[in-house]
């Protein structure tokens, strides 16, 4: 069997309605450039280490091109094949690499729009955790705080042990046949593609991530995201 090839694909037709604000919050200006600009660039300094790397925008998008002006370059790939929900967008975005030429038996790392803060070092660090993985896995961040059960009148019921609880992040890798299946199974209310894979009784790879890779959700990430991306800029900041 010929070696497995790599192949990222960016689910980027949410609304984020959470952030508030004009337009799908993946194309607001962080730090000079559009936070889906900023999430590209930590896959393109890799280089050649992917065969694909694929963006799934909503059919209607009318933002992707001036937010991207030089995307897709050789190699990468824009698929107008979004879904209402991000299971939906990530299922047709593995069928259409499929038909782009992926093999079942490639990797794919799913990777969110929203999550702009990641960098090649914790990308290499997921592959070369998982690339001899017989399942696969993501990355991830040990809980830091104190785990509270709310009561529907939002006070506390009970505190959790917080030892064995992660926070899931992404790039999440799995081979593309298996993720597919799964996800075909799980419907549309897994938020993440391990959680597709658990359902199938296999156990996912955690590998540590970092507090920087959150995920922009709220009105006030933005400030922090690009506090973030502008000290990496200057060392003397960071
Ligand atoms: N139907 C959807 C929903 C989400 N996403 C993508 O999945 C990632 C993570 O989703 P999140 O940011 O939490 O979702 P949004 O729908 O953008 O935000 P919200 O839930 O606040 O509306 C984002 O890159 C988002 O663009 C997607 O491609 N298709
Ligand atoms: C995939 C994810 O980013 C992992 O934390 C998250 O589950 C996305 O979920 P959301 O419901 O779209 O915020």
């Amino acid at each position: 069997m010929t070696a497995p090839r790599f192949h990222v694909l960016i689910p980027c037709a949410g609304s984020g309605s959470r952030a508030g604000g004009e337009g799908p919050k993946q194309y607001r200006p962080i730090a000079g450039r559009s936070m889906v600009a900023h999430t590209l660039e930590a896959f393109r300094a890799l280089g050649a280490r992917f065969a694909t790397l694929a963006l799934v925008v909503a059919p209607e998008d009318g933002e992707v091109s001036a937010a991207l002006p030089h995307f897709p370059a050789a190699g990468e790939q824009l698929f107008r094949a979004g879904g209402p929900s991000r299971a939906a967008t990530v299922r047709n975005g593995l069928r259409a690499l499929r038909a782009a030429g992926a093999s079942p038996h490639d990797w794919v790392l799913v990777h969110d729009a929203a999550r702009c803060l990641v960098t090649p070092t914790q990308i290499e660090a997921l592959i070369g955790a998982c690339e001899h993985d017989p399942v696969g896995g993501l990355l991830a961040h040990r809980l830091p705080d104190t785990l509270k059960v709310a009561t529907p009148e939002g006070r506390v019921s009970t505190t959790l042990g917080r030892a064995d609880k992660w926070l899931a992040q992404t790039p999440q890798m799995f081979r593309i046949a298996l993720l597919l299946d799964a996800l075909d199974k799980a419907g549309d209310a897994v938020t993440d593609e391990a959680s597709a894979i658990e359902a199938q009784g296999l156990a996912p790879l955690l590998v540590p991530g970092s507090a920087q890779n959150f995920k922009v959700t709220y009105a006030d990430d933005f400030a922090l995201a690009e506090a973030v991306l502008l000290a990496r800029r200057n060392p003397d900041l960071s």
